[in-house]
């Protein structure tokens, strides 16, 4: 199966790069700065091409993966030769409604992933028009498995997906970097910091999955009566921490409603 991949940037670099491991798939890619896709060419040998039209015509299952404001441009100019090809757009924010007014009642699907799929460990909301046939969906779940996990939903489901899966994985860093710091402030050198805090965040969901612990549990484990763990906590409380982060994931999903 030819696919084509429109824009050569930070998404399409791990899209590709787990693509091509799969050998049944031949990847032809197209972007506005040559020299990125000449990148791609270079990394992952894909084929390039000279045109937005050019990836439509030669591959049964195009994915846009430019940023919203350019892909109602790649929209008008590829409108004329999307015939019953299916168009994958893995845009923040970008109805499936919003893109047939440029390109008319085609094959369109909306994807979100997030950048953990460049290690096999993405979250990938997914949603279809629906003249997609049940076969062409899954192709096209196949091709996006080989990511992370997909959840089929429901369009009005995706700006809480980009929130919460799509921003998560800078959503998360922020919070370790918050740690990292707060080791550094202890005297922990910044080395040391960043890979005992890792280890702490990683082993914990570890821990939280293998004994199927919920977050109480954890807590309640931690906690002793009197000790340490309760003052953290409490300042945290104090601080009003988890209406801050949850009012945080609620902007970042008005946003996805209103980005264009
Ligand atoms: N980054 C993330 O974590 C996530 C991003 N997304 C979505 O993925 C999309 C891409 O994001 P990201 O990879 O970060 O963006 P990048 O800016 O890294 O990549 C987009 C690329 O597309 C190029 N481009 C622009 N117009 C065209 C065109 N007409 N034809 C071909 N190429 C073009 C851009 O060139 P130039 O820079 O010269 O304009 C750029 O190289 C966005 O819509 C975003 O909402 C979704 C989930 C997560
Ligand atoms: O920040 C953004 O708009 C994109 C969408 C989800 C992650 N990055």
């Amino acid at each position: 199966m030819k696919i084509g991949l429109i824009g050569c940037g930070n998404m399409a670099n791990s899209i590709v790069y787990s693509i091509t491991k799969n050998q049944k798939y031949q990847i032809f890619c197209y972007d506005v700065d040559t020299l990125k896709a000449e990148k791609f060419k270079k990394l992952y040998g894909v084929a390039v091409l000279m045109s937005e039209n050019e990836v439509v015509l030669s591959c049964d299952i195009i994915i846009i993966a430019v940023k919203p404001k350019d892909i109602f441009n790649v929209l008008s100019k590829i409108k004329n030769e999307v015939d019953d090809k299916i168009i994958v757009s893995i845009a923040a924010g970008i109805s499936i409604d919003k893109m047939k007014d440029v390109i008319g009642n085609k094959k369109i699907v909306r994807v979100m992933p997030n950048i953990n799929i460049s290690v096999e460990e993405g979250i990938l909301g997914m949603c279809f028009s629906e003249s997609i046939l049940d076969d062409e969906k899954e192709k096209i779940r196949e091709l996006f498995e080989s990511m992370g996990s997909v959840i089929v939903v429901d369009e009005k489901f995706m700006d809480a997906i980009t929130a919460l899966f799509g921003s998560g994985p800078a959503f998360v860093a922020h919070f370790i970097e918050s740690y990292i710091d707060a080791a550094v402030k202890l005297g922990f050198s910044k080395q040391e910091s960043y890979e005992l805090v890792l280890k702490l965040f990683y082993g914990t969901v570890v821990n939280m999955k293998n004994n199927m612990l919920t977050t109480h549990q954890i807590k309640d484990m931690v906690t002793s009566p009197g000790g340490t763990t309760i003052e953290g906590l409490v300042e945290f409380e104090r601080r009003a921490l988890k209406g801050a982060i949850i009012d945080g994931i609620v902007k970042a999903y008005e946003r996805s409603k209103s980005i264009l």
